[in-house]
């Protein structure tokens, strides 16, 4: 399916207000519009709405975008927290993730924020102000004649505003205008932090559930950075073992040991082959694996999870890599290997919140760079230097 990027035709009436919301034409013609050197005196203002943007030069700065009202049903969240994917990292260096997600202007990153609302639109009753919530990137068309909004599958809505995906800013501003319908209230116990970090991890839950994973399964995870690592921690505490994790990075392979101490870790060497890599998942496992949770996107990866994986096992891919790939047909058909794939999710948010506030999943770890929004720059920079170490760089405000 090809990731649509919703275009004005295509955004229903109902989300037609982020087009002309966030439409780069709208933001970016704004008289308050304007792009910030670190000299900028806005950026002392702590009511300018302030952003981080990258745009199709490979340029990442501050910006300084309209504050906008709250439209029925909406709110305005002050943005306190905000992980940076590499998702955001790839945008700004490459200027599209697959075929058709292409950055044609300036366009604000970020798509794992949570935040305090501090302006209710007409309508909104079941927040006030105050209220902490996680921010749902994603917002689907809920349209009768859209099938995945009607059947629930709303990962899969060619109409969504996917904040951070152009041409839609994302949620690394100061302030953003959300709809109420999309936010979900942080428990006491979870901090702006964790509530950021919620995004990643519905990743991984909507991966770990569509695998069907079952309390008991041996499996490997491969890749660990952030989606790797919350996936571990997710599947610890699915009751998987034993479970296998791989890098090619020996830190990161330690700081999956940090997370979840009995994890086996194995670190791939350049030259291995699909079937090397595989006989050393299948030694650190000591039993035969049944799934393999790929979190890289890298065909080499991919072909390894394919033969480390029993007769009947299954290879859940969560990576993005090249849009083309060869994988071993012969192989996987003589073994009833079952490959699926995951974009995005849908239907994870309240889980997440559930297992953090409920004790079971820890991800205060993972943030390992913090930084204040005047400096988000820097901090894209680091997260996309990997001689930084950085684990997930959060900014806040
Ligand atoms: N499906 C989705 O909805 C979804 C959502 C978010 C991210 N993703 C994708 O998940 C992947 C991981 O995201 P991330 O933020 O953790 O990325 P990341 O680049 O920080 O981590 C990837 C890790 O994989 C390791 N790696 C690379 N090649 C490897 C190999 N051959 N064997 C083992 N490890 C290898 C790297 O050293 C790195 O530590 C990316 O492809 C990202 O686009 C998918
Ligand atoms: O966490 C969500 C992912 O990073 C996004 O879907 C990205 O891949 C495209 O916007
Ligand atoms: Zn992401
Ligand atoms: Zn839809």
């Amino acid at each position: 399916m090809a990731i649509a990027t919703a275009t004005a035709s295509a955004v229903p009436p109902h989300l037609s207000q982020y087009e002309a919301l966030y439409d780069p034409s709208k933001v970016l013609k704004h008289p308050e519009f304007r792009i910030l050197d670190e000299s900028a005196p806005e950026l002392q203002d702590k009511n300018a709405n302030i952003a981080c943007a990258y745009n199709p030069a490979h340029e990442v700065h501050l910006i300084k975008k309209p504050r906008f009202a709250p439209r029925p049903h909406e709110v305005i969240v002050h943005v306190r927290a905000t992980g940076i994917c590499g998702s955001d990292v790839h945008f700004w260096k490459h200027g599209h993730i697959g075929p058709t997600m292409i950055v044609t202007d300036e366009c604000g990153a970020g798509h794992e924020s949570a935040g305090e609302i501090i302006e209710l639109g007409e309508g909104v009753t079941q927040f006030k102000v105050g209220d902490r919530v996680a921010i749902e990137a994603g917002v689907p068309c809920g349209q009768a004649d859209c099938d995945p909004c009607r059947t629930g599958r709303y990962n899969a809505c060619q109409r969504v505003v996917f904040f951070s995906t152009p041409p839609y800013h994302g949620t690394l501003t100061r302030f953003h205008a959300h709809p109420a319908a999309w936010l979900h209230k942080l428990p006491d116990n979870v901090s702006f932090e964790e509530g950021s970090l919620c995004e990643p991890l519905a990743v991984a839950l909507a991966g770990l559930e569509r695998a069907g994973i079952r309390l008991g399964d041996p499996i490997v995870i491969c890749g660990a950075g952030p989606i790797g690592l919350v996936t571990l921690l997710a599947a610890h505490a699915a009751g998987c073992t034993p479970i296998v994790i791989t890098d090619l990075v020996p830190s990161r392979l330690a700081f999956a040991q940090t997370l979840v101490p009995t994890v086996k870790t194995v670190c791939i060497q350049k030259g291995w082959s699909p079937e090397e890599t595989a006989k050393a998942i299948k030694q650190a496992a000591g039993v035969e694996i049944r799934v393999a949770l790929e979190c890289t996107g890298f065909e080499s990866s991919i072909r390894g999870a394919i033969f480390s994986v029993c007769f009947g096992g299954k290879v859940f891919v969560i990576g993005v890599g090249p849009s083309e790939q060869s994988y071993p047909f012969g192989y996987c058909s003589a073994n009833e290997i079952d490959l699926q794939y995951q974009y995005r999710y849908c239907n994870q948010y309240p889980k997440a919140l559930r297992l953090v506030s409920g004790g079971l999943i820890n991800l205060k770890p993972l943030v390992t760079h913090r930084f204040p929004l005047e400096r988000a720059v820097e901090a894209f920079q680091v997260a996309s230097d990997p001689t930084k170490g950085a684990i997930k760089v959060q900014i806040q405000d």
